[in-house]
């Protein structure tokens, strides 16, 4: 009997989706499932940090912090989420190996930089940096300290230009004050607008970009991916794939000329078109062509002598192929 249930939920088990429960990420990864026609059902309470998808069986919805699901993708409790891939480099030592990611998610931008008083004019580079730093310990015994907590974003990327004077004050919160407040000269942090910098009389420096980053659906490869979590994922990533097919994707309807002449394959090659239905048929054409693309392709029909062009949004597009499942499973296996 106990046999059964490990071998059921080692084959069986559920796929852990890692959600972002609060913060920046929260309010649009919710509309990014939404559109998806991913429905979470929450548990009873506010406070229930797991739920479920409605009509998607398999799944244990996380609601979890950003930072959070950065580290559970890492170990492998979680199968998939949404996080910053500024959380994910700064988390995962080996993040190419730990986890794939599968698509940028327009959202949640943020770079991730270098940033020193307005007041140093002369330092505008890393290289200036690295002579201040070298020059606080010769002259002072002391070492340039930076407030960051991208402690590991940051080793990396000191060392890449060869700055090796500096001490890293890990931050928690209101990195950027950390200069006026006398806690440290320098700060590594995120900036979106550049407000927060420009309020604490800071600049960034020239080459000082270490990363830019936005959200990204992320998935473990650490994790145990038994029967049951192949098959969730299959169905999550291909609502997903479907809805972004749609969502940058515009569905042409017309009627065909009275002569019945007109070269619909020629026409939807010269336009990155495609013919999803074919091309023969009744009187009714329909082409699908990049959103980009679509008045291009509709004057290109009505000079072709089509009639009645209209042009309409898809809600899901599903295709053969899911490029971001095959992706994950070439991983896997
Ligand atoms: N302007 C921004 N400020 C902060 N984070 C942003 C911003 N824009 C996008 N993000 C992204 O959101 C992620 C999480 O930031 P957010 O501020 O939502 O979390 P948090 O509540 O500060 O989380 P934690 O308590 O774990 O630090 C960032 O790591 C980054 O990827
Ligand atoms: O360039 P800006 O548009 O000004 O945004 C950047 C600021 O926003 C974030 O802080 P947040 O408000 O999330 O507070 P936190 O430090 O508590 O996370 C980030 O840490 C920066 O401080
Ligand atoms: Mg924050």
């Amino acid at each position: 009997m106990a046999e059964t249930m490990q071998g059921s939920e080692a084959g069986e088990g559920l796929l852990v989706l890692a959600v972002p429960s609060k913060g920046r990420l929260q309010e649009n990864a919710a509309a990014f499932f939404g559109r998806a026609g991913l429905t979470f059902a929450q548990g009873a309470g506010a406070r229930d940090y797991r739920g479920r998808l409605v009509g998607v069986p398999d799944v244990e919805v996380r609601y979890l912090s950003a930072s959070e699901i950065a580290s559970q993708l890492a170990s492998g409790a979680a199968h998939l989420g949404v996080t910053g891939e500024d959380l994910i480099r700064e988390t995962l030592p080996d993040a190419s190996g730990q986890v794939e990611l599968l698509t940028p998610l327009g959202f949640g931008q943020a770079t991730v930089v270098v940033a020193v008083p307005q007041a140093w004019i002369d330092v505008r580079a890393m290289s200036d940096l690295d002579e201040v730093a070298s020059d606080m310990r010769v002259r002072q015994g002391r070492r340039l300290r930076i407030a960051t907590k991208y402690v590991n974003l940051t080793r990396r990327f000191f060392a890449e230009h060869g700055v090796a004077d500096y001490r890293i004050v890990e931050s928690l919160g209101a990195t950027e004050g950390a200069p006026a407040a006398g806690s440290a000269e320098i700060v590594v942090d995120i900036t979106t607008t550049g407000a927060t910098l420009a309020a604490n009389a800071l600049k960034i420096l020239d080459d000082g970009i270490i990363l830019r980053s936005e959200a990204n659906l992320v998935a473990s490869l650490k994790a145990a991916w038994g029967a049951g979590q192949r098959r969730a994922v299959a169905t999550l990533l291909g609502r997903i794939a479907a809805e972004e097919r749609a969502r940058t994707t515009r569905e042409i309807r017309a009627a065909r000329p009275a002569s019945g002449d007109i070269d619909l394959a020629g026409l939807a090659a010269s336009h990155g078109a495609e013919l999803p239905y074919g091309s023969e048929g009744g009187s009714e054409i329909v082409l699908r062509c990049p959103a980009a693309g679509l008045f291009d392709l509709a004057d290109a029909l009505a000079q072709a002598g089509a009639l009645a062009v209209s042009v309409r949004r898809v809600d899901y597009a599903f295709g053969a192929g899911n490029p971001l499942l095959e992706r994950l499973l070439a991983r896997l296996s």
